[in-house]
């Protein structure tokens, strides 16, 4: 039993007829997007948006129908992955670097449904190191301004280089003790000039569903 995928097909059962779906990024993503691309072949009939360029050509390489974000209004549900959740339902999310377009979709969708394997069950959050999403001009500066909220913060590198986001900008992975307050600390990092958007998912799952290796699923509604 592959937990991420339990969990990923366990969430893809609340995607009904007619729905616009928002399709997450990262290897639990992957599995609902599989999922889903199943469904719409055996006659399901959705459009989707996806949060990532990989996930829009995972997507259309699976043949699920694509729709562009100025034909729509709402998003019915987004199903996407996590890096951490903690037991009141607040997330980091950005490993994969896609926090950005990932928390807009989330924002704009009727239901947000998080997708995740046991190991991403924690009591609070800051063992991941936060990724944060700034604009390349300047960013020395922006950082200094990131370590005066002690914490820890590294440019991401893909092959020796800066890892570049689907926006054009770079991701720095800050390492905070903990995050008790998530809603403090989003507004805090949000407020400094050149971030982006940051990785902190704060009140906005609506239903975390949790793949075990025993072959649980827990489905919580929040
Ligand atoms: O936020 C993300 C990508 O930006 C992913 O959802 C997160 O990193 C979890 O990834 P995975 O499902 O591979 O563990």
């Amino acid at each position: 039993m592959n937990p991420k995928r339990i969990a990923a097909e366990r969430a893809v059962e609340f995607v009904k007829d007619g729905m616009i779906v928002g399709l997450g990024t990262g290897s639990t993503s992957y599995w609902a997007i599989h999922r889903i691309a199943e469904k719409v072949n055996e006659g399901l009939e959705i459009k989707a948006v996806a949060s990532s360029r990989n996930s829009e050509d995972m997507a259309m390489q699976l043949g699920i129908p694509l729709i562009a974000f100025d034909e729509i209004d709402i998003i019915d549900i987004t199903i996407d992955g996590a890096d951490e959740v903690d037991r009141h339902g607040n997330l980091t999310k950005g490993g994969g670097g896609a926090l950005l377009r990932e928390k807009i979709l989330a924002a704009n969708s009727k239901q947000f449904i998080v997708i995740a394997d046991e190991t991403k069950r924690v009591e609070l959050l800051g063992k991941f190191p936060l990724p944060v999403e700034i604009v390349p001009f300047a960013a020395n500066l922006t950082i200094n301004q990131l370590k005066r909220l002690q914490c820890d913060p590294v440019i991401r590198l893909l092959n020796g280089k800066p890892f570049m986001t689907d926006n054009g900008n770079l991701i720095v992975d800050c390492k905070f003790e903990s995050i008790p307050d998530p809603e403090k600390l989003t507004k805090q990092i949000n407020t400094i000039p050149g971030v982006a958007e940051n990785g902190l998912f704060a009140q906005m799952a609506n239903k975390i569903v949790t793949g075990y290796n025993d072959g649980r699923i827990e489905v919580k509604e929040r």
